[in-house]
């Protein structure tokens, strides 16, 4: 595929990437300050950290962070550029990196490794609409196979609508349906048992419906091992970290029902070496996966399947491009180096894998980044 569709930038004054600066920064930040009793300093650094990626130019990096070498190495093509100019997808991951130390998680002092989202993640996982989703998981052990391979998919599908980062300036306008794909499709994937590696995406339900679709891989004989990627730091708000597993393995495990068995299997396979969790620099890096680094594409090469999750890793695994709808799936991913699935709710421009009647009954409305579409693609490598 030649790489020729425009990036997205952030610079077009009403596009949906201009809004998530302009309306959705400024509403997250607001819920930083409220969540954590932040002091002045803090306060202030956030305001220039708005004021900056609104109106001015990037600056570079001035924490001694352990990535910061890392970061200056992905940030320094763009460096005294005006922040309009720059791509979605890098901005967007630059913007929460410079929070993070804005709020003096890098530096020694009492706010040194705080997570400022978790109290959002905390609630999140603990309200009623997280808890009824984990009670539906009851369900599963009087389901046919079939009838649970597919509800494992759907709810670990939908659990990426779910995102809190998201949910600040847009109101979910509920689950309207499969724009591609589907479970039979995922399924299909799995010709041989082998290692699964889940590239999961945010903490909370979405995780523990996660973790239900990594048990039913492994109780089903579908993976022999799960290796189950985070980011090593917080990111866009809910994206789940090694802490959020634990802390979300805990959650299922006190709870009644069915949510704790599979809580508890997944514990015992974490003790037990099937399940591992990981947890590489990559996963917060301001690129695509076209850049991943050698170790990350020895790692996912001999797996049976890559199965990435939400919006974001699908902006990184097909580019943040404004590529035409029926793209096919396969051609923009055939660099990946594992057969690979994305389960995705679409939350921004970026779709790729349409057909024609499709892309014509959605019409011009909002399906891309309202949240309310989903999709499920597959891919073998070339
Ligand atoms: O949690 P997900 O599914 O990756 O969604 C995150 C998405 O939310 C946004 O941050 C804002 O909509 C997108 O830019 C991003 O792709």
């Amino acid at each position: 595929m030649g790489i020729d569709a425009p990036v997205i930038t952030i610079g077009e004054p009403g596009s949906f990437a201009w809004k998530v600066f302009h309306e959705r920064h400024p509403a997250m930040i607001e819920q930083v300050c409220a969540a954590t009793p932040y002091g002045a300093e803090v306060r202030s650094r956030l305001a220039e950290l708005l004021c900056e990626t609104t109106t001015g130019a990037v600056s570079p990096l001035d924490d001694e962070a352990p990535d910061h070498d890392r970061w200056t190495a992905w940030t320094s093509e763009w460096v005294g550029e005006r922040w309009a100019e720059t791509p979605f997808l890098w901005a967007e991951s630059y913007f929460f990196r410079k929070l993070l130390a804005a709020v003096g998680y890098f530096e020694p002092g009492p706010w040194c490794g705080v997570d400022p989202f978790a109290p959002m993640k905390s609630a999140e996982l603990r309200s009623d609409a997280t808890t009824a989703t984990l009670k539906a998981f009851d369900a599963l052990p009087g389901l046919a196979p079939d009838e649970r391979d597919a509800a494992v998919v759907r709810a670990a599908v939908w659990g990426n609508q779910a995102d809190l980062a998201f949910q600040l300036s847009t109101g979910i306008s509920g689950a309207a349906g499969l724009v591609s794909g589907g479970s039979q499709e995922f399924w299909s994937l799995f010709d041989a048992a082998g290692p699964v590696h889940l590239v999961a995406d945010n903490s909370a339900g979405e995780l523990a419906a996660d973790l239900a679709l990594i048990d039913h891989l492994l109780t089903t004989g579908r993976a022999d091992r799960v290796v189950l990627h985070v980011k090593p730091t917080p990111y866009y708000v809910s994206d789940a970290t090694p802490a959020d597993v634990l802390g979300v393995l805990r959650h299922l495990v006190e709870l009644p029902g069915e949510v704790s068995a599979i809580g508890q299997r997944v514990w015992d396979g974490l003790r037990d070496g099937l399940i591992e969790v990981r947890a590489h620099p990559f996963f917060c890096a301001p690129l695509d996966y076209r850049a991943m680094p050698d170790d990350l594409r020895e790692e996912f090469a001999p797996a049976a399947v890559t199965i990435l999750k939400g919006d974001l890793n699908y902006r990184r695994l097909v580019g943040d491009r404004f590529w035409p709808a029926t793209t096919p799936f396969d051609t923009a991913v055939s660099y990946f180096p594992s057969p690979v699935a994305a389960l995705r709710v679409l939350k921004s421009e970026v779709v790729v894998g349409l057909d024609d009647a499709t892309v014509a009954e959605l019409g011009e409305g909002n399906w891309r980044t309202s949240g309310s579409h989903a999709l499920v693609q597959t891919a073998r490598p070339a």
